[in-house]
């Protein structure tokens, strides 16, 4: 029963609920003992196409895929959800934005390079990231998200697959 209500049945990620009460947990954690941290937000770049091209069942496994993908490349300490549809959210435990870059920097390569086969169709993947680190301004969880939020669509508006980050202060 735990199972099912925290984990999303497509991935097996966290859902968005887990996500969000693990993170206010940590953030809260962080805010006490000035701890650090990097939220990661993820969208999928014209994923609708490969639905519209191939059918929703092709859309799942490229989801699936994306999923083993993050979960292959980052940590076992790195937490990682589905926040719905194309959209992931990473959190990265005691990381502030410069190595946080880096770890962008890996996510981008590694997902946009390659080249990928799913029932029968290749695919390069494409993605954006929008980066934001736990920081003194940063009062709540969701000054923390907004700002991965605002990053991401940044990322998106340059087309390509890429990272951005939120304004640091
Ligand atoms: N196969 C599949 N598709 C899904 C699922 N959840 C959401 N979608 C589809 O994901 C698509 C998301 O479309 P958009 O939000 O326009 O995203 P996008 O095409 O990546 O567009 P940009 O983000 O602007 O590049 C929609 O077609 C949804 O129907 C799912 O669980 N499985």
């Amino acid at each position: 029963m735990t199972h099912l209500a925290e984990y999303d049945a497509l991935t097996g990620l966290l859902n968005r609920r887990a996500f969000l009460q693990k993170l206010d947990v940590y953030f809260k954690y962080a805010k006490r003992y000035d701890k650090q941290g990097t939220l990661i937000f993820i969208d999928l770049n014209k994923f609708k196409l490969i639905n519209d091209a191939y059918g929703h069942s092709t859309g799942d496994a490229y989801l699936k895929f994306i999923a083993e993908h993050l979960v292959k490349t980052l940590r076992a300490t790195d937490m990682i959800g589905r926040w719905g549809g194309d959209e992931f959210i990473v959190f990265i435990h005691e990381i502030n934005a410069v190595p946080a870059q880096k770890v962008a920097t890996k996510l981008v390569n590694s997902f946009c390079s390659s080249e990928i086969r799913i029932q029968g169709h290749t695919f390069t993947p494409s993605a954006s990231f929008g980066l934001s680190s736990i920081e003194k301004h940063i009062q709540d969880v969701g000054q923390l998200i907004h700002g991965a939020d605002v990053a991401m669509y940044t990322a998106k508006t340059a087309g390509t697959c890429g990272w951005e980050e939120a304004a640091r202060k």
